[in-house]
């Protein structure tokens, strides 16, 4: 059976409208006993290269409204994301500030902070659980986050790896697994860097002169799971969360309804640098389609662009508005680069979007998939990536080490070179 057949077995218990009606109203616990949902594994649990690190990383979000300005200052202060040249240390904080009343406004509008947090935590605790069963053999895999601008950090992960007993002379295995599935520099890319230089700091003799040199060379021996815009867990999850929405068109509009997937928009100059994100997330998007056989019309289209310069579009706001003028008024959401909620879709998506398409007199046609969330489809596929990665032996992909043809960053190529010098199976592979 293949990864997709299984997966759409393990979930052909409801039809998609009590699947929707059931996700809504599915608690914590629930979504806990489903996530476990695997297949009986008859290996023997006995594990000869665990412990294993399973590191989640993600930008993250503010828990808090208190947490708004330390969130945006981080933000504002990473060059990767919003390079503003050599007065970033200026300019970052001033605008972080002046931002900050702005967007605790819209945090405190969806509850008081973001999820992503709870979302990201439980999705690595069910994977990891999944993976103790169906890889034994580098099991226990255990469970850390690292956010690139909210808590936990990168250096308060790589501070718990070494209190855990990884590195510090005793080496381990620690798998770094973005949870972006479509890679961008401004995402990944950063991600990777900021743990690259925690690692310097944390782990390299040259930086850290507290280390012996067993210490040193003892280090964690890192992997990276780069991208994954088209596994089928990915994939069938998402196409699921769409077919239950369409469930609640009535049937002789359904197939008429538009589906709009919608993924935050990038820098024109971080596209024509040649960043792998726009295909990658039009890559998630045909999959999908095919995956429901294309009985709907569809467009991919941009949303959260920030500041006055010019970012990829059509802008969500501006397609909506234009296609409920027009007159369809069926149109779902599908946030398709992020895998769980956030302020872009429990603020700008539900409470701006759809507000605004009901002003036009959209009378609640417009709607939105829900969001992946704790969906256990997905967390299966997440565990099955991680499977495949480690069966692999490989340190990153092969794309990982090829620069965007733009790129004048000094920082990415050491990173590159670094996380692709990992392992003896890269050793052909360069940075370039
Ligand atoms: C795949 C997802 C994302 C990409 C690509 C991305 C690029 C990108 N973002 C900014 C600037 C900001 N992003 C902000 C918030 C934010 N961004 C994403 C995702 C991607 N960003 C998310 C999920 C969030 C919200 C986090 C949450 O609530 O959980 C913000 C802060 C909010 C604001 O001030 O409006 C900024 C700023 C740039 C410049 C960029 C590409 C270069
Ligand atoms: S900006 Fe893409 S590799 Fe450096
Ligand atoms: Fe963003």
């Amino acid at each position: 059976m293949s990864v997709a057949q299984s997966l759409r077995a393990i979930s052909k218990r409801a039809s998609p409208a009590q699947c929707l009606q059931a996700q809504k109203a599915r608690s914590w616990q629930q979504h806990r006993a489903l996530a476990t949902h695997v297949p009986p594994v008859t290996q023997d649990n006995t594990s000869s290269q665990g412990p294993t690190a399973m590191v989640f990383m993600n930008m993250g979000g503010p828990s808090t409204t208190d947490e708004v300005h330390g969130f945006l200052s981080r933000l504002f202060a990473d060059g990767d994301l919003i390079p503003l040249g050599p007065l970033q240390g200026y300019l970052g904080p001033f605008i972080a500030k002046r931002r900050t009343p702005k967007i605790q406004k819209q945090y405190a509008d969806i509850g008081g902070g973001s999820p992503i947090r709870k979302w990201s935590e439980y999705q690595c605790e069910e994977m990891c659980k999944i993976l103790d069963k169906i890889r034994p053999e580098s099991a226990p895999h255990k469970p850390y986050v690292a956010f690139r601008y909210a808590d936990p950090l990168t250096e308060e992960m790589y501070a718990k790896l070494l209190e855990d007993g990884f590195g510090k002379g005793k080496g381990g295995r620690a798998v770094a697994f973005t949870q972006y599935p479509q890679y961008s520099c401004s995402t990944t890319g950063s991600s990777l860097n900021e743990l690259w230089k925690w690692r310097q700091r944390m782990e390299s003799p040259r930086r850290n002169s507290n280390l012996t040199a067993a210490e040193a060379e003892g280090s964690i021996n890192w992997s990276v799971i780069d991208r994954w815009p088209t596994h089928p867990g990915l994939v069938e999850a998402f196409a699921q969360n769409i077919e239950a929405t369409l469930q609640t068109y009535p049937e002789d509009v359904r197939d008429s309804v538009v589906l709009l997937y919608s993924a935050h928009s990038l820098p024109m100059s971080v596209v024509n640098r040649g960043d792998p994100y726009p295909a990658e997330v039009a890559a998630t998007v045909w999959a999908v389609q095919q995956r429901l056989g294309h009985k709907n019309p569809y467009r991919l289209v941009w949303q959260s662009q920030v500041g006055p310069s010019a970012w990829l579009g059509a802008q969500t706001s501006d397609t909506v508005a234009n296609l409920v003028k027009k007159g369809q008024k069926d149109l779902v959401l599908i946030p398709i680069a992020f895998t769980s909620d956030h302020i872009e879709t429990l603020f700008e998506i539900d409470q701006e979007v759809i507000h605004e398409a009901n002003e036009l007199g959209a009378d609640g046609r417009v709607r939105r998939a829900e969001s992946l969330n704790g969906n256990p489809i997905f967390i299966r596929g997440l565990a099955d990536i991680a499977k495949s990665h480690l069966d692999s032996g490989e340190a990153c992909s092969r794309q990982m080490g090829l620069r965007c043809p733009g790129c004048k960053s000094e920082r990415c190529l050491e990173q590159k070179k670094f996380f692709l010098g990992q392992n003896e199976r890269n050793n052909d592979a360069v940075a370039l």
